[in-house]
């Protein structure tokens, strides 16, 4: 049986990966707490992770973990480096001594939001802020090591669990009358689980003989919910989708710039990822954001 080896499952996607991961194999979740396993892994701490991944012996890892606190990490960048830029190495390396596979995540705050089109697999990335940064020094540690990997690139991840924009929006549209939000930043909300059941979808096409098929596969894929939107257009969705609307106190929601919404870290302007090669690749159906944010508001 595949043993997979899953980093952050308490958070968004991890959460979600704990489910789909399973009809794959035996997954072993560890974290930053002690697990149920007595292992503990702080990606922050090289040695717990060569030590987990030693104890473990997968076949496959699963690294959803990051330091996601895009603003935060204007103030704490080593913190995020180590997490978000060493770690992966580290993992990789120690996968490549194992002979296994690692499945990492990315994002398209890589990209510098110049372009006014998606930004392929091929377009150079010039991170604007820290957390930018850090994830890309991430997927080029993956990269160097040469372990059979997949790096997939994904963006304004939102679910029912966690910390996110459709919880904050839902939030606030039953506390506020009036609501401003950002209009001039692009891009595709994606639901965590659609992300976690894509990558079950191409694991399982590789079940035969996985490390061949990472192998042959290896790079880094753009995947999340097809179609673009600004924060503002999201914001209005949900609101129109949200079930529960007769809760809202909300009357107004306004429309306002970045710059009348300054942040520590800055954003690309546009950060809509083109998915074709995933889509061609592996032969998937990516669903839009709408539908996306339809069936988690119905649920
Ligand atoms: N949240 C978003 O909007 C986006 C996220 N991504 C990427 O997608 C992936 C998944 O993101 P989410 O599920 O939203 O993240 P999340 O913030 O919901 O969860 C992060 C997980 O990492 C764990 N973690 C953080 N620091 C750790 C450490 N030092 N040691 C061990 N574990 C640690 C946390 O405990 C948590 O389980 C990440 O790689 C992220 O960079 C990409 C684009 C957008």
């Amino acid at each position: 049986m595949t043993r997979i080896l899953l980093t952050g499952s308490t958070g968004q996607v991890g959460w979600e990966l704990q489910r789909t991961l399973m009809t794959l194999g035996e997954v072993i979740a560890v974290g930053r707490e002690i697990s149920s396993c007595g292992l503990l892994m702080d990606l922050s701490q090289p040695d717990t992770i060569r030590h987990v991944i030693r104890e473990v012996q997968p076949d496959l890892i699963v690294n959803p973990a990051a330091y996601t606190a895009v603003d935060k990490a204007e103030s704490e960048p080593e913190l995020a480096m180590a997490v978000n830029g060493t770690a992966p190495g580290v993992i990789a390396e120690a996968a490549k001594q194992l002979g296994a596979g690692v499945i990492h995540y990315s994002t398209d705050y890589v990209f510098n939001g110049h372009q006014a089109t998606p930004y392929t697999e091929q377009d150079e990335p010039e991170p604007q802020n820290i957390y930018g940064k850090t994830k890309l020094a991430g997927e080029k540690a993956i990269q160097a090591v040469g372990v059979p990997h997949l790096i997939l690139r994904t963006s304004w991840l939102y679910g029912l669990r966690g910390k996110n924009f459709l919880l904050t929006m839902l939030k606030l549209a039953r506390e506020r009358e009036e609501l401003k939000v950002v209009d001039d930043q692009v891009g595709a909300p994606t639901w965590s689980r659609m992300i976690a059941e894509f990558t079950a979808q191409i694991l399982s096409q590789g079940t035969q003989d996985l490390i061949g098929f990472l192998n042959k596969n290896s790079g880094i894929y753009h995947l999340t919910a097809s179609g673009q939107t600004s924060w503002y257009g999201f914001a209005k969705a949900i609101f129109e989708f949200d079930s529960k609307r007769s809760e809202h106190k909300l009357k107004n929601l306004l429309a306002i710039s970045s710059q009348q919404y300054p942040t520590p870290a800055t954003r690309p302007a546009y950060s809509s990822l083109d998915t074709q090669k995933i889509s061609r690749t592996f032969g998937l159906a990516l669903p839009s954001w709408q539908r996306n944010l339809e069936l988690v508001l119905g649920s």
